[in-house]
């Protein structure tokens, strides 16, 4: 709810037309605590669901007219830093499901956080929150085991490895030093400090991950399945409702678990 007004949390969605844009107005139309007002995309879409759909070139004017307090995103890196500024100008708190950032792009979305609120994960499902902190303890208990890395998506899905690939990735290395090796080939036998990691792509998969934890004589195996984008959604949502209104900041999705 907007803060002393009662009324739903007014929201934008940039890339609206998109599998996860439409999930999410979708989502949100069967919530009483946000409202999405605007939806921004390149598709030639006058509404969704009733939401009105604007060109990014008019996401200023947008703001400006629909006044939303934070916008979910589920495009590509380019479309995210493009709406940066307009955020900024209206003040206007970001959260980013986006994956595929490079550096520089990273960078820049770390700077709108001393502008704006910027929340940003690689994934919203609460089950892969639980997942990274379950890594982070069986990384640090297990040592030495060989650790392997595989993911699985849609035919449709441009990054790779995921972005929450890369996160559980990080999370791993936060724990041990190991170099990932990308998609083993040729004849090499394994080094002790390395992770494999695996992608495939097919059908409509929604997102599956696995880390497999191997010793000699026992293997664990973490893993999680998404089984509806809805999962997503609803997670980006909670953060939405969580994130409009603060202060600017670097937000993660682990804190709006913690605090709810
Ligand atoms: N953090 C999480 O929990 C999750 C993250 N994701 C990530 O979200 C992203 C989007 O995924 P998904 O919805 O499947 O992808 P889609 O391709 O289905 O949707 C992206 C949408 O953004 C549109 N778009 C492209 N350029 C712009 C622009 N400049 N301004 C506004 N909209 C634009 C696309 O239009 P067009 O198709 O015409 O180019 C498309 O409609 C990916 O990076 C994915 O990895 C996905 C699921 C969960
Ligand atoms: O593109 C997707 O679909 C997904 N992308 C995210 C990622 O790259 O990790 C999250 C989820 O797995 C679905």
């Amino acid at each position: 709810m907007s803060e002393g007004t009662g009324e739903p949390t007014p929201i934008a969605v940039n890339g609206a037309a998109g599998r996860m844009g439409q999930t999410v107005i979708e989502t949100a139309a069967a919530r009483d605590d946000l409202e999405v007002v605007v939806g921004i995309d390149v598709a030639d879409a006058a509404e969704i669901d009733g939401v009105p759909v604007v060109d990014p070139d008019d996401a200023a004017t947008a703001f400006a007219e629909y006044e939303p307090d934070a916008i979910i995103d589920f495009t590509v890196p380019d479309a995210t830093l493009g709406i940066v500024d307009s955020c900024v100008e209206h003040g206007v708190a970001l959260v980013v499901g986006t994956t595929g950032f490079d550096e520089d792009g990273l960078a820049d979305l770390r700077a709108t956080s001393e502008s704006v609120p910027v929340l940003k994960a690689t994934n919203f499902s609460r089950g892969i929150q639980v997942l990274l902190r379950t890594v982070s303890e069986a990384v640090d208990a297990l040592e030495g085991y060989d650790l392997e890395l595989m993911e699985t998506h849609h035919n449709q899905k441009i990054d790779a490895p995921s972005g929450t690939a890369k996160t559980i990735l990080d999370t791993v290395q936060e724990e041990r030093d190991v170099e990932p090796v990308y998609g083993r080939e040729g004849h090499a036998p394994r080094e002790d400090d390395e992770i494999g990691v695996l992608v495939r792509r097919a059908g409509d998969i929604r997102g599956e991950h696995e880390l497999v934890l191997a010793g000699n004589d026992e293997v664990l195996s973490l893993s999680h399945r998404a089984e509806d984008r809805g999962v997503f959604a609803a997670g980006a949502l909670d953060a939405a409702a969580w994130v409009a209104g603060r202060n600017p900041d670097w937000y993660t999705f682990g804190a709006v678990i913690d605090e709810s």
